[in-house]
């Protein structure tokens, strides 16, 4: 473990003045400080097109240099993906560590992994990003021993394919492991979807509320049962999916699943290796997604969070914006406008107006019906007292008399006890 306290340097460069430059540098220091990297200067350029062998223009390297040293700076964080020769370029002109914002990302993420799939997943995606700078390496070592080809191989040249086999090797049998994980995972998911029962999953940008979302339904429909999830004011307080199983009060249950938050420019090596994990999400029934709406960012994050949603596949689900966090904003709450939902978990403000919206939206195969159970069913009886909403229970000469709300699919299993359908 490195001891030393990190202070960086932020550089930026504005490509063609894009309009949300601002906001991503202010992104890139909180993600350094969810690093625990002190940012002690910052340093942007506008630029048509950027320098290939430095990425910023050869003029402003003197500056970075000027302000590491004011500053005590021993890192340089650059805002966007650096090539293998640019990082070569500037750590020798620099003389200090230079790293980009995708290592940050993935520097995160490993710090927070905690289930095995989750490490997994940061492993494969780390070695990834390392391969192409390892074969970088390579080329440069190849010129400066003048050889040209692959028959010439100088001594380093072999070295450094044996490292870049042995990562692939690495590769590889971290991703069989992986496919293990998610295979298991998956006959999970089959059984739960044999249960018939809905799926509703918390999506949306990081730190805006999901799991804190999670946490309060919980202690509204599922008290003692599960363990509550971790919500905390960090980027990227979850990197795993959780499941729960959330009963209401009239024994419609769904499942809600919480996961991952996005970020802009998250590293697409990233994205491929989280795929598994947001299986989850690609075969739910209804999308929550979750807003922090006094970011006056809100906008963008939403943007950014269905566009990476796109990335992976998930386009046509239906979704209801919970835009959270309203109590630290004017609006009124709680608030219902069409899909959006103005409220604010942490307070517990508008979670049962989330649940009905929620509950419209999920339980459309349910039928209401009138059955007479003969009193040697006891057990379907109470099934139903557990798996439908009974509005009624009498007891008749032929049995018990339920006035109920269930499942479609019970409802076709039992048809042969239905007397009367909807009054
Ligand atoms: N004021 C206020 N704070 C909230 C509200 N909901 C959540 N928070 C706070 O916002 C922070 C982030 O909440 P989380 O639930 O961890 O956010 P998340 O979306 O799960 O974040 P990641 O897991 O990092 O993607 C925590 O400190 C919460 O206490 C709210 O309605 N109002
Ligand atoms: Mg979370």
């Amino acid at each position: 473990m490195e001891q030393l306290i990190q202070k960086a340097i932020l550089v930026g460069v504005n490509l063609n003045h894009q309009d949300d430059f601002d906001y991503s540098m202010e992104e890139l220091a909180n993600l350094a400080e969810a690093c625990d990297i002190e940012v002690v200067g910052v340093l942007t350029q506008n630029l048509v097109k950027v320098n290939t062998s430095h990425y910023i223009g050869t003029g402003k390297i003197s500056e970075v240099m000027a302000l590491l040293e004011a500053n005590d700076g021993n890192l340089v964080i650059f805002n966007d993906e650096l090539s293998p020769s640019q990082i070569r370029n500037l750590e020798s002109d620099l003389q200090c560590k230079v790293i980009d914002r995708t290592v940050l990302i993935l520097d995160i993420f490993d710090q927070r992994a905690k289930t095995r799939e989750a490490q997994l997943q940061v492993e494969v995606a780390l070695l990834k990003y390392m391969l192409p700078r390892l074969i970088g390496l390579r080329e440069s070592l190849g010129r400066q021993s003048g050889g040209v080809g692959t028959k010439n191989r100088g001594a380093g040249e072999t070295r450094l394919e044996l490292d870049r086999r042995r990562i692939e090797e690495k590769i590889t049998a971290l991703s069989k492991e992986l496919e293990q994980v998610v295979a298991h995972r998956q006959t999970q998911r089959k059984q739960r979807k044999k249960n018939d029962v809905p799926v509703v999953s918390l999506v949306g940008y990081t730190n805006a509320g999901k799991s804190t979302i999670m946490n309060a339904m919980m202690e509204m429909f599922n008290p003692s049962q599960e363990k509550l999830v971790l919500e905390k004011d960090m980027l990227f307080a979850t990197l795993e999916t959780s499941v729960r199983n959330i009963s209401l009060q009239d024994h419609k249950s769904f499942l809600l699943t919480d996961t991952v938050g996005f970020v802009s420019k998250l590293p697409h090596h990233l994205i491929k290796a989280f795929r598994s994990t947001l299986e989850e999400v690609a075969e739910a029934d209804l999308l929550i997604h979750v807003v922090d709406f006094s970011n006056p960012e809100y906008e963008r994050h939403i943007e950014i969070t269905n566009q990476t949603l796109k990335e992976i596949g998930i386009t046509d689900i239906p979704t209801l914006y919970a835009y959270n966090k309203s109590d630290l904003t004017d609006h009124v709450i709680p608030e219902v406008q069409g899909d959006i939902v103005y409220m604010a978990a942490k307070p517990r403000i508008g979670m049962n107006e989330l649940v009905e919206q929620i509950r419209s939206r999920i339980f459309k195969d349910y039928i209401r019906c009138q059955m007479i159970i003969p009193y040697d069913q006891g057990s379907l009886v109470s099934y139903f007292n557990q798996h439908a909403n009974i509005l009624e229970t009498s007891y008749e000469a032929e049995g018990t008399k339920l006035d109920l709300e269930c499942r479609l699919s019970d409802y076709g299993k039992y048809e042969e006890y239905v007397i009367d359908l909807a009054k």
